[in-house]
């Protein structure tokens, strides 16, 4: 038997509240160490906070590809760890291995279907990287970007990105550059995210909407307009953004995170001025969803490595420590504690 921590769930933040640490709670358990043909007892390395595991808090998550996490019930997410014993045929002790359906625990015992096993020369070593800019959210800027975002290499257009500093936007905004976007700008929360935007991560300008009137900077930094908007936040910040776009731009629909605690629809209802203007701008505003195009990620996630090995894609992860501090690293992510991609380190 060994002894074993998890992180279930204490309670729910209702649909309309915001997610406290205080929603999860810390357990020890006992496992069995001998486990049943075709499961894999892992060892935890890294685990993923996402925005999306706000829905999963509630009873009903709103979106059919999401399950609601259970009162008490272990969690359990995007995580990638190592295998200490096996009993099914495609894996073996020692192999570095992910799943989007890891348990939060420090071991497990999992379904060995359910892992896929990673090559760790792709990242040179940063095995968290699987969790961030090789990994899924990598794949939805990489993906946005190109299944939603028409963009023509030489048009001269301006994306806008909020949302800009996490782990989507950081990555959109440089692979907008990378695919030909003369002019990129960032949306994001403090002056720090901003500076960092523009003179690590090469975007032309950047907007903290918490101290700045965001339509007035946008004039100044979009002189010519907006074509594509890479919308991770919704609310009164796309309202603003979506006033400034040009005729016949695009709206990469990737997340609305500013209306996770209310009780609205995914996504959520625009005001009718806002949705006047896709009209009259003929302005295309689809929903994307990163997990309909699993027939891209081999080649999208070959991508990302490569120009993250070349240092054309720069790689930002806010890491926080030990499985205990799970509940505060979600609430740091809904609440902007981070930049670049949120991850837990769980072992060495
Ligand atoms: N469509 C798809 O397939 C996928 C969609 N997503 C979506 O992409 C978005 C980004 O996800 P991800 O990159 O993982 O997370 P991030 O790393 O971007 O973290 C979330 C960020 O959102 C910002 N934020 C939080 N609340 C608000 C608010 N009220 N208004 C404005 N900004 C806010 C914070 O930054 P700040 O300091 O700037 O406020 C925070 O750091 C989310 O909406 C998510 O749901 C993610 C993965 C797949
Ligand atoms: C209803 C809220 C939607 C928010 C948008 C968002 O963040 C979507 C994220 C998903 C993305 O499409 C790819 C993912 O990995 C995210 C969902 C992960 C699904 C895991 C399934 C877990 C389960 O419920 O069993």
């Amino acid at each position: 038997m060994s002894l074993v921590r998890r992180v279930v769930l204490n309670s729910r933040p209702g649909k309309n509240g915001e997610a406290v640490p205080e929603n999860f709670r810390v357990e020890e358990i006992t496992l069995p160490t001998d486990i049943k043909p075709g499961e894999v007892f892992v060892r935890t390395l890294y685990l993923s906070v996402d925005p999306y595991m706000r829905c999963r808090m509630n009873e009903d998550t709103g979106a059919d590809y999401l399950s609601p996490w259970v009162v008490s019930g272990c969690l359990d997410g995007g995580g990638v760890g190592v295998v200490e014993s096996s009993r099914h045929d495609a894996v073996l002790k020692g192999d570095t291995v992910t799943s989007f359906n890891w348990p939060w625990q420090t071991y497990g015992i999992v379904d060995g279907n359910k892992l896929q096993k990673l090559d760790p020369e792709l990242v040179d070593g940063h095995l968290s990287y699987f969790l961030g800019a090789v990994g899924m959210p990598g794949l939805t800027a990489l993906l946005g970007v190109r299944e939603k975002g028409h963009i023509t290499p030489g048009s001269n257009q301006t994306m806008v990105i909020s949302g800009a500093a996490g782990a989507c936007g950081s990555l959109a905004g440089q692979i907008a550059r990378l695919d030909g976007c003369s002019k990129v700008v960032g949306i994001c929360g403090s002056d720090k995210k901003c500076q960092t935007l523009t003179s690590e991560l090469g975007f032309s300008s950047a907007v903290n909407y918490r101290s700045a009137d965001i339509s007035a900077a946008l004039k100044e930094h979009c002189p010519d307009g907006v074509d594509v908007y890479f919308d991770n936040v919704g609310g009164s910040i796309s309202d603003a953004v979506i006033a400034q776009m040009n005729q016949n731009g695009h709206v990469i629909l990737c997340g609305q995170i500013s209306q996770y605690n209310k009780d609205v629809p995914y996504p959520p209802p625009l005001d009718a001025a806002t949705q006047e203007i896709l009209c009259r701008k003929n302005i295309t505003r689809e929903r994307f969803t990163v997990i309909n195009y699993m027939d891209k990620f081999e080649a999208g996630l070959l991508q990302l490595c490569q120009w993250v090995k070349a240092g054309q894609m720069k790689v930002l992860e806010t890491v926080v420590l030990g499985i205990e501090n799970m509940g505060v690293a979600f609430h740091s992510v809904m609440s902007g504690g981070n930049i670049g991609k949120q991850i837990v380190k769980i072992s060495d």
